[in-house]
């Protein structure tokens, strides 16, 4: 006895104008069957002749990176078609032999819950169109959303059920559950917190439901072997592990499970700060046994921690980048200035070179004034390049370097900094960058502004590191792929700087030129070394991921430029004023007609 299936087609809403006695006919080619969460529907390149419905539950689509990486580029949620893609562009005979050809499906598809799905052959699926062509307007409109939004990435992909998991007794998770919730009603979105008592023993609609009523689902639990905390994390589009920054994390930490976003790796560690108490282990060993990719700050319960998270729930949340440049790079100074004044919340932080320096000064919670003391101590009173040696990796010997970062950074973790962080530099071995999210903030600095031939590079786990300027000077995809929310770039760069030929026609010996210039000026060899560092710069690339545009107009001010420190701040400060002028960046992160709060800054 076969299954009637045409009532359930019917409740797909692409087809309910389908009349009934076609809606019967293309139910005798449909299939029902479940996917548990985490299994996939088919591989990129597999090639197709039927189209998929979700009744329940949310599938994922995920391209090939050509570095083998699984991309994610959208969801599929329930009531939406999947694999339509190869369905159409199969739909045509080029061989003549009478059947239509099948086409591969574009990218790989996989359950992020426990799904309920249908598949329709192609005949079926004709027999639909014929009876109701309006179908295909449908399907067209949604295939060109998503290949659009695909493309942006970040925004479609917007997780919206949150498992947030205590890994102590301890932690009062509903409550905090209810801070974030106080914040995210404060954009206008519509948030539901669920807790086991109601979500226990629940089937995949009861949450398909919730999701397609709320912009944000909480599903709370606690780490331990219970039916909630396994359903939760496998209903979650992310996981929040909650714990405590003065306890260390137990290992393991979480018990085995195969849930799509444990093995996506959607997992953020949020640390919770009592007042002075002290943090017992490092931010990596929580990374570490949650094996999460983020790690989040919240101090005390409701202030400006908790709603940074909940801009980070709701992908508004603000991430800045800042370029490389050398003494160029102080324009980000002002950038920073002028985003503080307009009440624009720096939520991440990152960037290449001296745009690293000037985005660690934020990350570790100084104000305008400390920013302004601190730089002018380490850069521009004395030039920190100033200790020339005889070159043997470098032309300075990076002693000075070393002392002042050691000075001003101390021994600060990346992941123990308010505003999570990362800088970039150049592995010289593999030929790659590398992102810095993780160790010591004053040796992430020291490599990401070790320009080749001038400071020595960095030794790191046996490769050569060095300024990341050479490979990517603007890392604004790597912003993009750190949160949801917009990007802010400031850009200093521009084509290389010139050389004087006249400096290399007829060179002075080295007596000659230091009797002319003295001891502490660069000689021209610095110049020739900067250029053939960053030739292959391009002056706009990165600037096509940023949402808000700062280019500080700078003129003449070249990258050894120490001096022109009050210049390149003023640029800059104006030229973001100009950026934010139209208010839509204040109304994209605390919603129309905002209050704008004073903004806090947050300490180490
Ligand atoms: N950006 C996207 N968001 C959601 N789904 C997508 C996106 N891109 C492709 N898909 C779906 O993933 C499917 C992969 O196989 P197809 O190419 O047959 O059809 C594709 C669409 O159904």
């Amino acid at each position: 006895m076969s299954l009637n299936i045409a009532p359930t087609l019917k409740t797909i809403p692409f087809l309910e104008d389908v009349p009934k006695r076609a809606l019967r006919a293309a139910g005798r080619e449909a299939r029902w069957f479940s996917l548990p969460a985490g299994w996939e529907l088919f591989k990129a390149g597999e090639i197709s002749n039927s189209i998929y419905f979700v009744l329940s539950g949310s599938l994922g689509a995920f391209r090939t990176m050509p570095d083998g990486r699984s991309d994610f580029i959208g969801h599929i949620r329930a009531g939406e078609p999947v694999g339509e893609m190869a369905l159409f562009e199969g739909a045509f005979d080029d061989d003549g032999d009478g059947i239509p050809d099948n086409a591969p499906h574009t990218s790989s598809v996989y359950a992020l819950r426990d799904a309920e799905m249908l598949e329709i052959s192609r005949a079926g699926f004709d027999r639909l169109v014929k009876a109701e062509p309006e179908i295909l307007t449908a399907m067209i409109r949604l295939m060109l959303t998503r290949l659009r939004e695909g493309r942006k990435p970040n925004r479609r992909n917007a997780p919206k059920v949150f498992a947030l998991v205590a890994t102590s007794p301890t932690i009062d998770l509903k409550l905090r559950a209810r801070s974030l919730k106080a914040s995210l009603n404060k954009f206008g979105l519509k948030c539901r917190i669920v807790e086991e008592t109601e979500g226990t023993d629940q089937p995949t609609g009861f949450f398909d439901r919730l999701e397609a009523e709320n912009d944000v689902v909480m599903l709370v639990s606690s780490v331990g072997d219970t039916g909630w905390y396994r359903l939760s994390v496998r209903q979650a589009d992310r996981i929040w592990v909650v714990g405590r920054a003065d306890a260390r994390p137990s290992n393991p930490l979480m018990p085995e499970d195969n849930s799509p976003a444990r093995s996506l790796k959607l997992i953020d560690v949020i640390l919770l700060h009592h007042g002075g108490e002290r943090q017992a282990a490092k931010p990596a060993e929580w990374l570490d046994a949650a094996n999460a990719s983020r790690i989040l700050h919240w101090e005390g319960m409701d202030g400006p921690s908790c709603e940074r998270l909940a801009r980070i729930m709701a992908g508004r949340s603000v991430g800045l980048v800042l370029s490389g440049g050398g003494a160029r790079a102080y324009a980000h100074i002002g950038v920073v200035k002028a985003l503080r004044e307009a009440g624009i919340p720096i939520d991440f932080v990152g960037g290449s070179s001296m745009g690293a320096v000037v985005a660690a000064c934020v990350a570790m919670g100084w104000d305008d004034a400390e920013i302004d003391r601190r730089i002018r101590k380490a850069f521009v009173e004395t030039n920190p390049l100033g200790d020339y040696v005889l070159p043997v990796v470098g032309l300075v010997r990076g002693k000075r370097v070393n002392t002042r970062l050691h000075e001003h950074f101390g021994d600060a973790e990346i992941g123990d900094l308010g505003v999570p962080f990362f800088a970039v530099s150049t592995n010289l071995t593999d030929g790659t960058y590398l992102v810095h999210r993780r160790g010591l903030l004053r040796e992430a600095l020291r490599a990401t502004i070790s320009l080749p031939g001038i400071l020595p590079p960095v030794v790191h786990d046996g490769e050569v590191l060095v300024d990341g300027a050479v490979l990517n000077n603007f890392p604004t995809g790597i912003m993009r792929e750190l949160h949801r929310g917009v990007v802010v770039g400031s850009d200093v760069a521009r084509a290389p700087e010139g050389l004087a030929a006249e400096d290399f026609a007829d060179p002075p010996g080295f007596f000659g030129w230091v009797w002319k210039h003295g001891f502490s000026s660069a000689p021209p060899i610095a110049g020739l070394l900067m250029r053939s560092a960053t030739l292959s710069v391009d002056p706009s690339a990165g600037r096509e991921l940023v949402d808000v545009l700062v280019v500080p107009e700078l003129r003449d001010i070249e990258l050894r430029d120490w001096e022109a420190y009050d210049e390149a701040v003023q640029a800059g400060y104006e030229a973001a004023q100009k950026a934010l002028a139209s208010g839509e960046l204040i109304d994209f992160c605390y919603g129309p007609k905002a209050q704008i709060p004073s903004v806090t800054i947050d300490k180490v």
